[in-house]
């Protein structure tokens, strides 16, 4: 989308929707004063709302209906014109937007990988035979099973807090979550270590925020223009193709991650069987006009190499 600077008008005021989670307002208000200063004399505020995905806490994410139970809400409120504009974590942003509503800009990336987190161990070699590891992440349990065995993997849901209570409690020797959460809460120092890409693949998306907003509002669109990286957006659009090629809307076991290098995206990527036994890998590089088309071919790559298989065994998986 282009809009030429002269046809912005200044807002008065503008509403974020978002989550009330700990981690959701600290990203809508970091965007909220990014917003404030771009534009100044506007009023810009942050609609707090809880969404199903906050309340069903029970049950793994994907035996609930996966991730556009996290942003519904917010679309309500933007449909009802009581918000211009929703900030959300890129990760649980569905790969196919719903009819109406578009993702119009992907902010800088905060430390997109994985973090290994414990009151007892530095890392993940460090773990003895049988140590419990929670998450909920199909993504992180895959890995985790295909690469060290010998651990336990348990289901940890809740925001931020909750998880890091739970492994305080005593419930698990050690939690595997996004450093970005993390590092956005200041909680920084409970990182032990930060999983390379070789040993966690991140998740489409992860580390970056998405701005999203309805489709006919092209003057909100224009007032988050600003936010966009470039580089950041090339990047995750390249993940978010491969994971969406591949059905993943639904709860995959995947990984995607992409980084800019000498001007080309490099681009990796997995699919696993939750038990860990198949697992898939590929990458591809290209030119950032061309991620889109990366993440495609990434894809099809993957497939050609057996990912089908893993996919079909997925119940959502659409094949
Ligand atoms: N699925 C929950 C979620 N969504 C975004 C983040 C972290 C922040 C980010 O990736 O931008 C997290 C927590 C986690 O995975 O540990």
């Amino acid at each position: 989308m282009t809009t030429t600077p002269a046809t912005v008008t200044t807002p008065s005021r503008i509403v974020i929707a978002s989550r009330e989670s700990r981690l959701a307002m600290w990203q809508a208000e970091h965007v909220r004063d990014r917003l404030a200063e771009i534009h100044a004399g506007a009023e810009v505020s942050i609609l707090g709302m809880t969404t199903q995905g906050d309340q069903i806490l029970d049950r793994p994410l994907s035996t609930i209906g996966g991730k556009g139970l996290f942003i519904k809400e917010l679309e309500v409120a933007m449909e009802e014109g009581r918000a211009d504009l929703a900030v959300h974590s890129l990760k649980d942003v569905p790969m196919d937007m719903p009819e109406g509503f578009a993702l119009v800009a992907i902010s800088a990336r905060e430390n997109p990988r994985d973090a290994f987190v414990s009151n007892k161990f530095r890392g993940l070699e460090d773990l003895p035979e049988g140590a419990v590891v929670g998450t909920s992440s199909l993504r992180r349990e895959a890995i985790l099973r295909a690469k060290y065995p010998k651990l336990q993997i348990r289901s940890l849901r809740g925001n931020l807090d909750t998880r890091l209570r739970k492994l305080d409690e005593g419930q698990y020797d050690a939690i595997i979550l996004a450093a970005a959460g993390l590092i956005r809460l200041g909680l920084s120092d409970r990182i032990r270590s930060v999983l390379t890409p070789e040993q966690s693949l991140p998740a489409p998306g992860q580390g970056a925020l998405g701005i999203e907003v309805r489709a006919d509002r092209l003057d909100a669109a224009a007032w988050v223009a600003p936010l966009n990286d470039a580089t950041t957006a090339a990047c995750v659009i390249a993940e978010r193709a491969f994971s969406r090629a591949l059905g993943g809307s639904c709860q995959i076991p995947l990984g995607g991650y992409a980084e800019m290098k000498n001007g080309q995206v490099w681009l990796r990527g997995f699919v696993a069987s939750v038990d860990g036994q198949q697992m898939v890998e590929g990458e591809a590089w290209g030119t950032p006009v061309e991620a889109a088309a990366l993440g495609r071919q990434l894809a099809e790559d993957l497939k050609a190499k057996g990912a089908g298989e893993i996919l079909a065994a997925l119940a959502c998986a659409k094949h």
